[in-house]
């Protein structure tokens, strides 16, 4: 049966300094680390092993993937890389923290730029320190200079549709190691969740979620690897 597993990135050191991140490479915690290889230990315990393997172009989703699989026994099986997995783009408030943005602006205001389905943040100024096109790893790429989550959906799709699906209906079992609004993305599409309803989604830290695939390619329930 095609099995898809979805992993949220493990702690990072913005998670940790409660930082908007966005498209900013942060790496990961210690914390972010022991919760990688223990996803990956788990996919052993429940003989889930990935044969194909997604991520972004971002440090913490790569190395989650790294530890993961290691911890599987699978850091062989085949792994494309792609921005479109990225983190949705933070815009204007990349790198502020969280808590202090919402003693500014109000905690509504903040709720509505992180969570909302299509407000998105205010955009990022060309040239700041936060400004990444000079990065090589995004040459030739649309940048965004903030996203909402419709947009991250408008990017996450696309290549979900091209590129990982039809590896699904090879009958492949595919992890993607991707963030929390990136993974909101897919899961809103995969689970059918209302643009209402999708503000309510958190997606947690090195916590596989797993759906198995019909014969028609239609996916079941979603649920976390631990409870199965
Ligand atoms: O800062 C970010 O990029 C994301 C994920 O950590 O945060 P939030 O949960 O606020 O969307």
């Amino acid at each position: 049966m095609p099995t898809l597993i979805l992993v949220r990135h493990g702690q990072s050191q913005w998670n940790l300094e409660n930082r908007f991140t966005g498209w900013w490479d942060v790496d990961l915690t210690e914390k972010g680390v022991t919760e990688a290889i223990a996803a990956g230990e788990l996919l052993a315990a429940k003989d889930l092993l990935p044969t194909i393997a997604f991520t972004s172009v971002q440090l913490r989703a790569i190395k989650t993937l790294h530890l993961t699989l290691e911890a599987c026994g699978r850091l062989w099986i085949p792994e494309t890389k792609d921005w479109r997995l990225n983190e949705r783009h933070y815009g204007g408030l990349t790198g502020l923290n969280k808590a202090e943005t919402a003693e500014k602006h109000g905690a509504e205001q903040v709720h509505i730029w992180r969570r909302s389905f299509d407000t998105p943040p205010p955009p990022l100024e060309k040239g700041g320190q936060y400004d990444l096109s000079a990065d090589p790893r995004y040459a030739g790429i649309p940048i965004p200079d903030t996203e909402s989550l419709k947009l991250t959906i408008e990017r996450v799709l696309p290549y979900w549709e091209s590129t990982i699906l039809p590896e699904l209906t090879k009958g492949e079992t595919v992890i993607i190691s991707a963030h929390g609004n990136s993974l909101r993305a897919l899961v809103k599409h995969l689970s059918g969740i209302s643009d209402d309803e999708i503000t309510g989604l958190e997606i947690p830290t090195g916590e596989p979620i797993v759906y198995d695939f019909d014969d028609a390619m239609q996916p079941g329930e979603r649920h976390y690897l631990k409870d199965r």
